[in-house]
């Protein structure tokens, strides 16, 4: 088994920053960039971001629908992107975004065996049919030192009117429950998701134990000093930008002047 994957992400965050890059392959990303919208065009897409990145950012999350939308040819593309970026150094976080009953979510936490055709570091998964139902998927994760993000407080506008309900509310549910999925662990496996776009942390993350994957950056409005205002320090956070990095492509090299100008913001 691999060091477990909490461990694996302090330690990639100490050597490379803690920024993480989607790879969000866009219809109109790719037409910006001289691309087809095709399993071809796709590929070049994802070599170039794994080329320009995978050497140097923390994590890169690749973002499952844009690649199923081209079939099973995209979900190729898909496996070679993956290997290549973990060959690379890079962490691999696939944003699919399963929930399910425990028994099919035991088939989907399959992503985390090391056998698995698309084996990745850390898989994103919805906590809509109840913190029950994500067990298969913790026991996996346990076993092969993989890791998961639970969608608790997301960045899009509305989602207060589900995740705010209750109280405590269903977003502090799903951080209450994923704390206890990280007790006794010092650098926990198990993350939330909560959006750098919140005009105000609604959520207690205090002893979480775990990393918060904090999308909306850029494109969706959120920025550096919104995360710092949201979490300030004590918090490992894993800020993630797609497409305002992935604007700079196709060079390579304008790929990685995008991707190091998000890490220096972010660092200061
Ligand atoms: O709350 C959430 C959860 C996931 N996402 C995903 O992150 C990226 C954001 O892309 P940008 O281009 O940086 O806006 C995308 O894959 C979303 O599906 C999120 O935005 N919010």
């Amino acid at each position: 088994m691999s060091q477990p994957f909490g461990q694996r992400l302090a330690e990639a965050v100490t050597a490379r920053g803690p920024l993480c890059v989607g790879i969000d392959p866009h219809a109109p990303l790719l037409e910006k960039w001289g691309l087809p919208d095709s399993p071809d065009g796709l590929a070049r897409f994802t070599d170039a971001v794994v080329d320009a990145l995978a050497g140097s950012v923390a994590v890169l999350k690749p973002q499952l629908a844009f690649y199923e939308r081209h079939g099973s040819r995209g979900l190729a593309v898909l496996e070679d992107g993956v290997a290549g970026a973990r060959a690379a150094g890079a962490l691999v976080l696939l944003d699919a975004k399963r929930g399910d009953i425990g028994s099919t979510m035991d088939a989907y936490a399959d992503y985390l065996r090391p056998d698995h055709p698309l084996a990745v570091d850390a898989l994103t998964v919805s906590p809509y049919l109840g913190p029950g139902s994500l067990q298969p998927a913790v026991d996996t994760a346990r076993a092969h030192g993989g890791g998961l993000f639970v969608l608790a407080r997301t960045s899009n506008p509305d989602a207060g009117t589900l995740q705010l309900v209750g109280e405590p509310s269903v977003a502090q549910r799903v951080v209450d429950t994923v704390r206890g999925w990280n007790a006794g662990t010092p650098a926990g496996s198990f993350g939330v998701v909560v959006g750098a776009t919140l005009s105000e942390l609604d959520v207690d993350l205090t002893g979480l134990g775990g990393p918060v994957l904090a999308p909306g950056l850029g494109a969706q409005g959120g920025s550096p000093e919104d995360l710092r205002r949201l979490f300030g320090t004590g918090t490992l956070v894993v800020p993630t930008v797609s497409r305002d990095v992935l604007a700079a492509g196709p060079d390579v090299a304008a790929l990685r002047a995008a991707a190091q100008r998000w890490a220096a913001a972010l660092a200061r």
